[in-house]
């Protein structure tokens, strides 16, 4: 391997590249599941890297891919202020209640038609990102919607969690995005694995062990755990200029952030209803849990037009599965 750069200029100049190209590649692989190159020549970027970074460390900045295992454990989190509140969803069981749902969307647009985008509800932790000039500056739990628990040091540790923006589309200044932190099932069938040849208590469920890992206190136990998120809403955000729920998504994914393959956009309640029924059956093919759909009024402007109760927006609702039977 060759020599680290003997001046500080040599070296701020090959940190800078490989910290883009290790982003590049970072993003194919935790956010696209499409790699260009082997974990071996990842790795071996990485190692490049750190070894650069500490031979000058006056050069380490907190979102260089170096720095995604956080330091010390807290002592505890903070509590911090959502920018923009984060609301819950109100619930529908069945068919009717979709209907129902169409009906009083479309009567406060005055009658106007309504597109829908159908989303895949995810059954792990909510969780908010804040960026300011598209670099993450904190992660919270959603908390009781108005304060959450400041975990930055471990959202960090989520490798498809971009620490930096692409800048190949304009960066808004201030962007606060919502997702799902959520655990694989194979992964946590792994760790239960684990948990019982040490005779550990076996963790409950996905949803349980996503929750339990984001409130670690230390952050390399977060890392330790192959937790990962799909973000599908908006915060508070500065120039990011789109006019639909879906044209937000493209956005979002341009920018570099993991977004759920599976939405649809529809125009009528009868198709939002068969693609949420076709569900049922799929979800079990999927990687993750899942507790049913979400459907959101497509266009930003109906949604502020609808706007929201103290609790829940009335431009969405959550289409849930059946409760699973605990297991007899
Ligand atoms: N796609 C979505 O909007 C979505 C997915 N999964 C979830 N657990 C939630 C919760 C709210 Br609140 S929205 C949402």
């Amino acid at each position: 391997n060759t020599a680290i750069p003997a001046t500080l200029t040599a070296a701020a100049q090959e940190i800078e590249e490989l910290r883009k190209t290790i982003h590049y590649h970072s993003h194919r692989y935790y956010v696209l599941d499409n790699p260009e190159i082997s974990d071996a020549e990842f790795d071996s970027l990485l190692r490049r890297l750190i070894a650069i970074e500490t031979a000058f460390p006056s050069l380490i900045t907190p979102d260089s891919p170096s720095q995604r295992v956080g330091g010390v454990p807290a002592e505890g989190f903070d509590r911090v202020a959502h920018l923009t509140p984060m609301l819950s969803l109100g619930n529908a069981f069945s068919a009717g209640e979709l209907r129902a749902f169409d009906a009083r969307v479309r009567n406060g647009l005055d009658g106007a038609a309504a597109e829908y985008v159908v989303e895949l509800k995810i059954d792990g932790l909510a969780i908010n990102l804040v960026y300011q000039n598209g670099r993450l500056v904190r992660g919270a739990t959603r908390g009781d919607g108005t304060y959450g628990e400041e975990v930055t040091a471990n959202i960090r540790t989520i490798r498809s969690v971009p620490l930096v923006l692409n800048a190949d589309d304009d960066i808004p200044p201030l962007l606060e995005v919502r997702g799902e932190v959520y655990m694989p099932r194979r992964e946590f069938d792994r760790l239960n694995r684990l948990r019982e040849m040490s005779g550990e208590p076996l963790m409950a469920n996905p949803r349980n062990a996503a929750a339990g890992s984001i409130r670690q206190l230390d952050p390399k136990i977060t890392a330790e755990r192959a937790l990962d998120i799909f973000i599908h809403g908006l915060g508070t955000e500065e120039g990011l200029g789109v006019a639909t729920h879906a044209a937000m998504f493209e956005k979002l994914q341009r920018l570099g952030f993991k977004v759920n393959p599976h939405y649809q956009v529809f125009d009528n309640i009868e198709d939002v209803i068969a693609y949420c029924e076709s569900w049922a059956e799929k979800r079990v093919d999927l990687p993750y849990d899942i507790d049913g759909l979400v459907i959101k009024v497509n266009s930003l402007a109906s949604q502020r037009l609808l706007g929201s109760t103290a609790k829940d927006p009335r431009w969405a609702i959550a289409f849930k599965f059946p409760a699973e039977q605990a297991a007899t």
